[in-house]
């Protein structure tokens, strides 16, 4: 018999003995699964990650969706279990309905189960009709619910179903909840599985890699990794022959190329190959080339578009760093997240991205602190253009309002915090009005 799921860790050890022969493996299960667990009760945590581990599976665990989003940005799992209420006293499964729309979007061919309450019957119908494979109701078994999760990871195996990037090295999800995201998101769901060239304008540094990428995932390529080709380099051209009918490309800067060299790639290629574009500006792209590979321009937002996405993707940035650097959690301290607010990252993600993962490692401990975000501003910098003097202006007035506040206004502290003599930093202050 087997032990219905408690939410004590001490009963949860009953379940133990109960697991199926194999320690919860089914008999033709190979290799061990990667499981996510989205769930914001630590004590379903805790007793699940027991009988994962007795069953020879792997279990991480997210306290709700933006640390799921964060994980299923950094690797890919086998098997995600979902529950649908996160904000107290809620019970309408909305949140969690919403998280399966999204994962299920980005990869159809995900293989989710979704977990409700006791009395959450209707919920569980409405979230296999949106696509969830299983449901399985609190309390549960152990063994079944471990059954269940080997039996929907192995379905996942049909051709068709396994809509991730295989052979990039990371998945390709987008991150963020603000309207720019979402509408590039849904973009992506309408035009990805088709065969339309898709050409990503926006800055660089923005994500338009990724939006490519995540365009990839959606289409019926998707199993086949996407060939990549800077089509500045002469060199890279005779790859567009060699691969095998029905290859997606990504095409980098045709715009760069003249009209006449526009004209020999046109000839070059294949109808039946999907062509995805990276593009500084789509105008500069002849109409006869624009037609074969950019009849939908999708441009990759900048951070100032979507400045509410900014904490949420620091703290995504932060968790990689910090596992790729073997660190404690990582922690902003309040000046931090208040600089993260309010500042402008010229270098867009990319910059963002970089300057976490170097107040992390110059930092103590995990904790990430406001002065340490971003490089002391050079004395006489002289920016290129007049917007990136407005951000440079704004940045640095934040970043000494945040070193200041650290460091409770002794100037001192600030100056070195910032790399700055005690001088400068008073003529800044006082510049800013400080
Ligand atoms: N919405 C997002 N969610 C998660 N990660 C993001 C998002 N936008 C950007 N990033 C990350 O920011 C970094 C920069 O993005 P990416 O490499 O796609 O930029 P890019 O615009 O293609 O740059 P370039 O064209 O100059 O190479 C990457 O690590 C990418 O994963």
């Amino acid at each position: 018999m087997n032990t219905p799921f408690s939410p004590t860790p001490a009963e949860s050890d009953r379940s133990c003995p109960d697991a199926p022969p194999g320690n919860g493996r089914s008999g033709d299960a190979s290799s061990p699964l990667s499981i996510l667990l989205i769930d914001d009760n630590p004590r379903i945590a805790e007793s699940l990650a027991i009988a994962i581990d007795l069953a020879g599976h792997r279990l991480d665990v997210a306290q709700g969706p933006e640390d799921g989003f964060s994980l299923l940005a950094a690797r890919r799992y086998d098997a995600i279990l979902l529950d649908l209420n996160y904000a107290a006293g809620r019970t309408d499964g909305a949140e969690g309905l919403a998280m399966l729309d999204r994962l299920l979007a980005d990869d159809p061919g995900a293989c989710i189960i979704v977990i409700t309450a006791h009395s959450g019957i209707r919920l569980a119908v409405t979230a296999m009709q949106a696509g969830a494979r299983d449901f399985v109701m609190k309390p549960w078994r152990n063994a079944e619910l471990i059954a269940k999760i080997e039996l929907a990871a192995r379905r996942r195996a049909a051709p068709r179903d396994h809509a991730v990037t295989e052979g990039t090295a990371e998945p390709a999800r987008l991150l963020g909840d603000s309207p720019a995201i979402a509408r590039v998101r849904d973009l992506i769901r309408r035009v990805g599985p088709t065969m339309a060239g898709v050409v990503v304008t926006g800055p660089s540094g923005a994500g338009r890699g990724l939006i490519a990428a995540a365009l990839h995932a959606a289409s019926h390529a998707a199993g086949r990794p996407m060939q990549r080709i800077d089509v500045r380099d002469p060199l890279a051209w005779t790859r567009l022959d060699g691969a095998e009918r029905g290859t997606s490309w990504l095409l980098r800067h045709p715009d760069k190329l003249d009209d006449v060299t526009q004209a020999r790639l046109l000839d070059r290629l294949r109808p039946e190959d999907r062509y995805i574009t990276i593009a500084d500006d789509p105008r500069a792209i002849t109409p006869a080339l624009a037609r074969r590979i950019a009849a939908v321009e999708i441009a990759a937002p900048s951070l100032a578009e979507r400045q509410d996405d900014v904490p949420l993707l620091a703290r995504h940035f932060a968790r990689i760093a910090a596992e790729r650097h073997g660190l404690p959690a990582p922690r902003f301290t309040p000046a931090a997240e208040a600089l993260l607010a309010t500042a402008h990252w010229p270098d867009e993600a990319r910059g963002l991205a970089a300057a976490i993962e170097r107040a992390l490692l110059l930092g103590e401990q995990g904790v990430i602190e406001a002065a340490l975000l971003a490089p002391p501003v050079a004395p006489n910098a002289a920016p290129a253009l007049s917007r990136a003097s407005f951000d440079l202006d704004e940045s640095e007035r934040v970043m000494i309002e945040a070193a200041l506040v650290e460091h409770h206004h002794n100037v001192t502290q600030a100056a070195q915090a910032l790399g700055l003599s005690r001088g400068a930093l008073y003529r800044r202050m006082a510049r800013h009005g400080l």
